[in-house]
């Protein structure tokens, strides 16, 4: 087996007296797609934040390509999409993409290939010269899906990247994502659309902060005798 690309052990995390993971470990490989499920506050977002090392474990371990982050030697592999769109409003859209591409150390060439690239993959070549603050909320968030494809990295990290996405273009991006794992791309991403779970390869569930299931969909529902992924998880939550 390839060596992980993410690799969390038993992590703990508390916030003030509130404790928020206990005991969480996964990893994800080279040409996989995890799910990180679980209801809000169940500690998703801490466990992303975690791993990139914006905020630290009281214990346990997370590396991310065998390093601890933050590294700032892997910041061109990563390719991490917040849940909270941090664009510079008073600049373009491609303006946008540029600035952090260059950050991403893109060459002048690659990055005007590459922004044309991602602005297709999010429908927005039509909008690549209006200036962000006039945007709608699904169209930011297409942006920053955008800016985290930027360079392909070798692992994408999307917190929640279809939020405010509309059926048709959530279907291209999960079929972007399909077309990124065949190309061995690690990618984790969290959501709270169910049927998007089942376009996972495996699905990490999360209840108050442990980790109650790591498995592929099918053998999931095997498991809880149920049919989509929403009834494991009400099945879970109930338990
Ligand atoms: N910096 C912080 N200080 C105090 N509490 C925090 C902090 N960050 C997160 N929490 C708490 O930790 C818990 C988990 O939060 P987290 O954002 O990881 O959940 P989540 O699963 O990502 O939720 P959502 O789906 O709503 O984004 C919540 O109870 C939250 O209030």
């Amino acid at each position: 087996m390839e060596a992980a690309v993410i690799d969390l052990k038993h992590l703990e995390k508390s916030f003030g007296k509130k404790q928020v993971l206990l005991d969480v470990s996964f990893q994800v490989q080279p040409g996989e797609i995890v799910g990180l499920i679980g209801p809000s506050g169940s500690g998703k977002s801490t466990i992303i934040k975690v791993m990139l090392g914006m905020e630290v474990s009281d214990a346990g371990e997370a590396t991310v390509f065998d390093l601890q982050m933050p590294q700032r030697a892997l910041l061109a592999n990563i390719g991490y999409m917040a849940q909270s769109d941090a664009l510079y409003e008073q600049l373009t859209a491609k303006e946008n993409l540029i600035f952090f591409g260059q950050m991403k150390g893109l060459k002048k060439q690659e990055l005007n290939a590459e922004v044309t690239r991602v602005a297709e993959v999010v429908k927005l070549t039509d909008d690549l010269n209006n200036k962000v603050e006039g945007f709608s909320g699904g169209m930011k968030r297409r942006l920053s899906l955008a800016l985290a494809l930027l360079g392909d990295p070798a692992l994408l990290v999307l917190d929640e990247p279809t939020v405010g996405i509309d059926p048709a273009l959530r279907r291209q991006v999960w079929a972007e994502l399909k077309r990124l794992k065949e190309l061995d791309r690690a990618i984790l991403v969290t959501t709270h659309v169910m049927d998007e779970a089942e376009l996972t390869d495996r699905v990490a569930l999360l209840l108050g902060g442990r980790l109650i299931a790591n498995d592929q969909p099918a053998a999931l529902k095997e498991q809880y005798q149920v049919s989509s992924i929403e009834d494991v998880f009400l099945k879970a939550e109930g338990e």
